[in-house]
């Protein structure tokens, strides 16, 4: 469904995606896992459009993105931080992405009330707690029954009782055959939501394969410690290579 080809990205002279391959297909749902600065966003972005790359070319149902807006109907997004106008309040926000979508006609506010969002509409965004703030943009990812649902560390700032809200409606998301991307550093939670783990290492993919596959691998029955022996391997590999560039 989702294809990413060749893709290369630098920002100024720091590579962050090198010839960057991978395949999202509908029904699997993904962990998006890797350190720090390892270019997670950066290759959400570039999926979105948001972010623009030095070279390669990603596929939507076939299609390439480029010069195309449309195919973005079909992805909800939920950023790591949402940003939105100060001054417009939650209602306000709600029926303009609603009016932005008039091919839509039946909306799933369930996330919405489920927060509790519905009893807010008149709150300005710029009053709202940064959890409630997330609340709003995890509402709009899943406004409009996206085939897509791309979520950037989803549960950051929620507090338990809204993190099991969300919990519950990706898997319910997850059960309809959507495809579903999570980058997280939650290890238990991408246990939980996934069934595919990607793991990027210095602007590579390290791993990609199921969980089940994870852990045969690895030789750890539990997904946290299956990655915490991707991790070592990474740095291992790193090591090596800085060592023999130094003979
Ligand atoms: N607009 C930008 N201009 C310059 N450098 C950028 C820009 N966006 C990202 N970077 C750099 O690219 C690298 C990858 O960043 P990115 O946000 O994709 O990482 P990430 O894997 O999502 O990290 P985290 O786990 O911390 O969220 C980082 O070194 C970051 O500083």
């Amino acid at each position: 469904m989702i294809s990413v080809q060749q893709i290369h990205k630098k920002f100024g002279k720091l590579e962050v995606l090198k010839d960057f391959n991978l395949e999202f297909e509908s029904g699997k749902s993904y962990a998006l896992m890797g350190p720090n600065g390892s270019g997670k966003t950066t290759l959400i972005k570039i999926i979105l459009g948001m972010v623009i790359p030095n070279a390669g070319d990603i596929l939507v149902k076939g299609n390439s993105i480029k010069g195309s807006f449309a195919y973005r109907s079909d992805i909800g997004y939920m950023p790591q931080i949402g940003r939105y106008p100060d001054n417009i309040k939650i209602g306000q926000l709600f029926s303009m992405m609603q009016d932005m979508r008039p091919d839509i006609k039946k909306y799933d506010m369930e996330l919405a009330s489920e927060f509790g969002l519905m009893d807010m509409l008149d709150k300005p965004m710029r009053t709202l707690s940064g959890g409630t703030r997330q609340k709003v943009s995890a509402s709009l990812a899943f406004m409009f029954r996206p085939d897509i649902l791309i979520l950037d560390e989803p549960t950051a700032g929620l507090d338990p009782i809204a993190v099991e809200i969300l919990k519950n409606k990706i898997i319910q998301e997850r059960e309809k055959g959507r495809l579903i991307l999570i980058t997280s550093h939650i290890l238990s939670e991408l246990d939980e939501l996934t069934n595919h783990a990607i793991y990027i290492h210095e602007g590579k993919v390290f791993f990609n394969d199921t969980t089940e596959s994870l852990k045969d691998i690895t030789g750890e029955s539990k997904f946290t410690t299956a990655i915490a022996r991707l991790m070592e391997w990474s740095l291992k590999k790193k090591q090596i290579k800085t060592e023999l560039s130094h003979v």
